[in-house]
């Protein structure tokens, strides 16, 4: 097998995170952090072990250099980053204490934005990356940006997308239209149920969905389920199978966990694993994640990943 320089690939945007337990209101108390489904997804998938590289565009400003110190501090390659002109995206996100969260974008016109299959050319994705993940929110920055994940996928290895479909940004036809334009040949699809299922889907089980995606030709499909678990669907694998909920030690804040799952398990495709090992770890990741604040708050190294998916109740064997 030939060297390459990354074992994942991310495309999208990187966005400033202000986070509040509050509504807005002026003079509201906030932490100020880096996320963004792609950062979020591509930190996930270093901790996880591998050697990932973010391809995405950043403003030329100061708020850049600090975005670009700190996916360099997550351990994510900047090497494809193009610093160009124009502002970088922000959102409101709000978690309850409960965990769940509500977003506001400032994102219109964003220097990723203008992400193009211009930038999937020049990053030589099928030569330098085993595997490329991206996403629907990605796809929903703009037409040249969706444009880039349909070239992303025409040019990776193995293509993993993450359908992470917000109606703030597009419509469900348009989402719907894309997931299914990315589905055929793609390495696993890793939609959210019920969300997902039901918005791009009109499914009402995830067996359903993942039945759908299936036909569509994906090779296998990871319906997420919050804190009931996975279902997965493979070739390999007479019908489905579900992976049971790995217990999070705590639900501080809920944004990222999807990313965080497909971010640990793209990382240990890449890297070797089989499905059912790499889905394990996934999800024991995205179980611990849910005790942080913010996207990229509470990412765990894979040695405390492996150890809260042995002690889980129900867990598989995540040796290797
Ligand atoms: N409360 C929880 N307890 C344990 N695990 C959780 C919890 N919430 C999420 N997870 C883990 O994270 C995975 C992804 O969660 P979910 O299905 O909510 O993703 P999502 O809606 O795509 O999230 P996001 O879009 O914010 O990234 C779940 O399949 C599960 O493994
Ligand atoms: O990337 C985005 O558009 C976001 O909404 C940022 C959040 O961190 C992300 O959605 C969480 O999945």
């Amino acid at each position: 097998m030939t060297t390459m320089d990354y074992d994942v690939i991310v495309l999208g945007e990187v966005l400033l995170e202000v986070g509040t337990s509050a509504v807005f209101r002026d003079g509201v108390e906030a932490r100020l952090g880096c996320s963004g489904d792609a950062l979020n997804a591509a930190a996930a998938a270093a901790a996880a072990g591998a050697r990932v590289g973010l391809l995405t565009r950043i403003g030329d400003d100061e708020v850049g250099e600090g975005i670009v110190a700190r996916i360099e501090e997550l351990g994510v390659d900047t090497g494809l980053v193009d610093r160009t002109g124009g502002h970088n995206g922000c959102y409101l996100m709000r978690a309850d204490p409960g965990g769940t969260r509500g977003f506001a974008y400032m994102r219109r016109g964003s220097a990723a934005s203008g992400l193009s299959p211009d930038d999937v050319r020049r990053a030589r994705l099928g030569e330098r990356a085993r595997c490329v993940l991206t996403s629907g929110i990605t796809a929903a920055l703009s037409d040249t940006a969706r444009a880039a994940v349909l070239a992303a996928k025409e040019a990776a290895n193995e293509f993993v997308y993450d359908p992470n479909h917000r109606p703030a940004l597009v419509g469900s036809d348009e989402a719907a239209a894309t997931l299914r334009a990315v589905s055929e040949g793609a390495k696993l699809v890793t939609p959210s149920h019920p969300g997902e299922t039901s918005a791009l889907l009109g499914c009402g089980t995830s067996e359903e969905a993942a039945r759908e995606l299936r036909a569509l030709g994906t090779e296998a499909v990871a319906v997420t389920c919050g804190g009931d678990g996975v279902l997965v669907e493979a070739e390999s694998r007479d019908g489905s199978w579900r992976l049971p909920p790995v217990p999070a030690r705590s639900v501080v804040d809920q944004t990222g966990a999807g990313d965080v799952f497909a971010g640990t398990v793209t990382a240990r495709l890449a890297l070797g694993d089989e499905l059912p090992v790499a889905v394990g770890l996934a999800a024991a990741a995205a179980s611990l994640s849910v005790g942080g604040r913010g996207g990229t708050g509470g990412i765990p190294a894979i040695g405390s990943t492996r150890e809260h998916l042995a002690t889980s109740p129900g867990s598989v064997s995540c040796a290797g």
